[in-house]
C-alpha cells in the first residue's frame, strides 16, 4: 500500500529536469515540497527513467511521516537495480533510526541521518535522489536548511503551487542550485486518516514475523534516554521518594545531582519538583526502539515489551534474525509507542525519556 506510483504522465518540466540529470556524471538531488506535493512520485519517476537509461541510482527516503521503504520511523537508503512501480517495493540496504513518524523535535537526527546515508549512496551510485518530509514551515524550514547545509546537494528541487516556497528557495540557495517546479495537476491531497491507515499497514507488515529477543545492558549500550544512566538509587532512597510523592518507584538513578525515576502514581495529586525527571512506567510499554550496529546504523526496529530494572535486561519484539541480532551493539529509545498489529498508541516529546 503506497500512494505514490510510477507514472510517465508528468508535467513537461520534469522531462527537462531528467535531461539535466542524465547529462551529468554524478549528481545529488534533494526533492522538497509541502504535503502531497508529489515528492515521492517525482523521485519514483526520475529513478525509473534514469535506470532505463542505464544509470546507477540511489534513493534516500527521509520522508519519515510517510515512507515508502520499510521500516517506518527511520531514514533508508535503497539501491534499485531494476524498474519499480513504488518506493515501497524497494529494500533498504542501510537505515538511520529517527524513532518517530513526526520528526519536528529530531532535527539533529534527521540531518545526520540524511548526511550519513547520502555518503554511503555516493559510493555506490552516480545519481542520488533524496526524498524529504512535507514539513516545510517552522522547525521543518530549519530542518531543510540544515539538511541542505550538510549534504550540499547539486540540485535542490522545490515543488510548489504558487511560489509559496519563496523564502525557503532563498534560504537554501547558498547550499545548492535551486530548481523550482510546479506541483502536478494530478497531485491529490491524502487525508490524515488515510495516511494513518497507510502507516498502520506498514507497521503490521514490518512486525508480522517478529519474536521476542532479550538484551542485557552489560552487552549493549542504551541511548536516547536518561534511564539507566548514573548511580542506581538504593532501597532507602526509593522508599523516601515513594513516601514524598506517593509513587511506586520501580527504579531510579542519580547523575550529577539530577534524579531520574521510573514510577507509577499511587494516587494523583499535584507535585512540584524540579530536579527529578519522572517517567511513568506505562510510557515504556510498547515503546519503539532502534536496534543499532557498532557504527550507529539501524539494523531494524523493536517494540519494548518488558524491562527488568534489577537485572538490567530488556525484552523486545523484533523481526531481526539471529545473524542481525548478533550485530546489535546499541539500543536507542524512540519517541512513539506502537503495537505489532499496526496501531500507533501515541507520540512522545523528546524530553519525556
Ligand atoms: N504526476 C502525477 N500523476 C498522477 N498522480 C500524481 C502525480 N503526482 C502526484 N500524484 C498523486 O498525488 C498524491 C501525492 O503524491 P506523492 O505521494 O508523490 O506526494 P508527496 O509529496 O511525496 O507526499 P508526502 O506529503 O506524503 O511526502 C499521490 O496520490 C500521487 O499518486
Amino acid at each position: 500500500m503506497n500512494k505514490a506510483i510510477y507514472t510517465r504522465d508528468v508535467p513537461p518540466d520534469r522531462l527537462e529536469l531528467l535531461a539535466e540529470l542524465s547529462s551529468r556524471d554524478a549528481v545529488k538531488v534533494m526533492v522538497i515540497g509541502g504535503l502531497d506535493a508529489g515528492k515521492s512520485t517525482l523521485v519514483t519517476f526520475l529513478a525509473n527513467e534514469l535506470l532505463s537509461l542505464g544509470r546507477s541510482v540511489a534513493v534516500v527516503d527521509s520522508d519519515v511521516g510517510q515512507k515508502g521503504i520499510l521500516p517506518p520511523a527511520t531514514i533508508s537508503l535503497a539501491l534499485p537495480d531494476e524498474n519499480f512501480s513504488s518506493l515501497s517495493e524497494l529494500e533498504g540496504v542501510a537505515h538511520y533510526f529517527i524513532g518517530t513518524v513526526s520528526p519536528s523535535q529530531f532535527t539533529g537526527e534527521m540531518a545526520v541521518g540524511v548526511k550519513r546515508l547520502v555518503e554511503l549512496a555516493e559510493r555506490s551510485a552516480e545519481i542520488v535522489l533524496i526524498d524529504t518530509t512535507g514539513f516545510v514551515t517552522g522547525p521543518g524550514f530549519e530542518m531543510k536548511r540544515l539538511k541542505a547545509e550538510l549534504v550540499r546537494p547539486d540540485l535542490i528541487v522545490l515543488l510548489e503551487r504558487n511560489g509559496e516556497l519563496d523564502s525557503l528557495a532563498r534560504a537554501l540557495s547558498p547550499y545548492g542550485e535551486v530548481v523550482r517546479l510546479t506541483v502536478s495537476e494530478n497531485a491529490k491531497a491524502v487525508a490524515r486518516e488515510e495516511r494513518r491507515e497507510i502507516r498502520f499497514e506498514k507497521w503490521r507488515t514490518y512486525f508480522s514475523n517478529a519474536r521476542l529477543a532479550e538484551f542485557s545492558l552489560s552487552e549493549v549500550t542504551l541511548t536516547g534516554t536518561s534511564l539507566f544512566t548514573g548511580r542506581p538509587l538504593d532501597e532507602r532512597e526509593k522508599t523516601l521518594l515513594s513516601r514524598a510523592f506517593r509513587w511506586l518507584v520501580l527504579a531510579g538513578w542519580e547523575n550529577e545531582g539530577r534524579y531520574t525515576v521510573v514510577k507509577a502514581d499511587e494516587e494523583s495529586f499535584p507535585r512540584g519538583y524540579r530536579s527529578i525527571h519522572a517517567v511513568d512506567f506505562e510510557r515504556l510499554s510498547n515503546l519503539l526502539v532502534g536496534l543499532l550496529d557498532g557504527d550507529g546504523l539501524c539494523l531494524g526496529l523493536g517494540i519494548l515489551k518488558w524491562v527488568n530494572f534489577s537485572a538490567e535486561t530488556l525484552q523486545l519484539l523484533t523481526p531481526l534474525d539471529e545473524v542481525a541480532l548478533g550485530e546489535v551493539r546499541e539500543l536507542r529509545f524512540g519517541r512513539m509507542r506502537v503495537l505489532e498489529t499496526g496501531e500507533e498508541l501515541g507520540l512522545m516529546r523528546r524530553d519525556e525519556l
